[in-house]
């Protein structure tokens, strides 16, 4: 019988479950490139989640948020802004100076799939309005000015032909071209959004436009959706369901539908009956920011743990790249996904395809942590924060036995009481969390 087709109604949008792709892909790739990708610079200041919103906007973190960190006229970003380019230089101005020269989709692609990752969500329009992609409806595009190469298109031909899926990004509420008064506070931030029923129709035909030339497995809204259209959103998600199957949307739309949950830096509540996502930079920042060097960056071990912390709690971590207005990954960024990769290839049996066990995670007062997966009868579980050499730690109401994933390391278990002792002999920290499988 043909697929069930999707009509424009609330009831039928909500009747789409989660397809098993996403949620056994656990680990995507994250691409905010754009022109805030040549100046390359914002204040390293805080964690989103840990600025008063007051503070934010003045001296945001967010390299891509460059347009409005001059805009506001003060602070670090302006200040910087005028030192070195002058106060008349205008964002626009950066345009001829984003020159991709040395871009190659193909060895994205390669880096991306060495690193594990299953899917990439890439930036077709931020907050600037400027397209990565050949947009009917705007020239501000990568295809007639700037890099004049369809960024989207070529990056999605590359994606799919490593095997990995390709999803767009796309800032639905706010969009600089249409509106851009300045942004101090939340108040401004919703202010400017979706300011004109034009607006609202731009950002919807845009968004056909996206799913009928590229067909992507993820529609990642940002923000917000123009509420002058959401009425006409239930169209929307029937014609990308009726023409990508297994298709997802985030919570992003206004939260009025969604396949996965939305996080960005911290992960606040926790609800593990719902599949969500974690999103984060390697540094403060999802654009490039020069400033950001190694030492500005997640550490290799806070971030196989934030991977293995997500997945066993039902959740999607889709890491950022911040790739240089030449179109090179820089070399901290790629360090990391490759160590990422390597560990996924000793431990990712225990991470993709997976489900939560109903085993909660446990974080110990000694720094250890306990995170728990599972694979049909198989039981995984990864410990962290060990120190070098012998560290035990007991699984609890078990009666099975555990063996490492790694096979450089050497553990004992011994049955204690309803549970099993494990004992590991000879770790090291370049193991980052450690994998036991419960499979003989
Ligand atoms: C993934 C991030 N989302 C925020 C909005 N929460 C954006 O403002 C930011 O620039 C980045 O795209």
């Amino acid at each position: 019988m043909a697929d069930k087709r999707y009509t424009g109604s609330w009831e039928s949008i909500q009747k789409h479950e989660v397809p098993k792709w996403y949620d056994d892909a656990k680990f995507g790739i994250f691409i905010h490139w754009g022109i805030y990708s040549v100046p390359a610079y914002a204040p390293h200041t805080w964690e989103l989640g840990d600025a008063q919103v007051t503070d934010w906007f003045c001296n945001n973190p967010y390299a891509e948020w460059y347009y409005n960190s001059v805009n506001v006229g003060r602070g670090p970003g302006y200040e910087h802004h005028v030192e070195k380019y002058g106060a008349d230089f205008k964002y626009e101005d950066f345009i001829p100076m984003w020159k991709a020269e040395n871009w190659n989709p193909d060895e994205w692609a390669r880096i991306f799939k060495k690193a594990g990752a299953q899917y990439v969500v890439l930036t077709t329009k931020h907050h600037d309005g400027f397209c990565l992609f050949p947009s009917k409806y705007t020239d501000f595009n990568s295809v007639k000015m700037g890099p004049e190469r369809d960024i989207t298109g070529e990056l999605t031909d590359a994606v799919r032909s490593a095997g990995i899926r390709m999803g767009l990004y796309y800032s639905g509420l706010i969009d600089w071209q249409f509106a851009n008064d300045p942004i101090f506070d939340d108040d401004d931030l919703f202010g400017t959004a979706s300011p004109t029923y034009a607006y609202a129709d731009f950002s919807y035909n845009q968004m056909k436009e996206l799913i009928d030339k590229y067909e992507p497995s993820v529609l990642w809204n940002d923000i917000g959706w123009p509420k002058q259209s959401e009425e006409a959103m239930p169209y929307l998600f029937a014609h990308y369901y009726n023409k990508v199957r297994d298709g997802v949307v985030n919570d992003r739309f206004n939260g009025k539908h969604y396949d996965f949950l939305t996080k960005e830096y911290q992960v606040g509540e926790m609800d593990r009956s719902q599949k969500w996502e974690m999103c984060r930079g390697m540094g403060l920042s999802f654009g490039y920011n020069e400033i950001e060097g190694d030492d500005q960056l997640i550490t290799v071990p806070k971030l196989v743990n934030l991977l293995v912390s997500t997945v066993a709690n039902n959740g999607n971590l889709l890491l950022n790249i911040g790739p240089k207005a030449d179109g090179t990954i820089p070399a901290e960024q790629v360090r990391r996904l490759e160590i990422l990769g390597e560990w996924l290839s000793v431990n990712g049996v225990g991470i993709f395809g997976t489900h939560p066990s109903d085993r909660e995670s446990e974080i110990r007062e000694d720094g250890m942590e306990l995170h728990y997966t599972r694979k049909d009868h198989v039981l995984y579980v990864f410990a962290d924060g060990l120190k070098d050499g012998v560290n035990e730690f007991l699984i609890s109401d078990f009666h099975g036995n555990l063996r490492p994933l790694d096979e450089r390391l050497q553990i004992e278990t011994i049955p204690a009481g309803d549970g099993l002792l494990v004992r590991t002999k000879n770790y090291q920290a370049g193991m980052y969390a450690i994998g036991l499988t419960s499979e003989g």
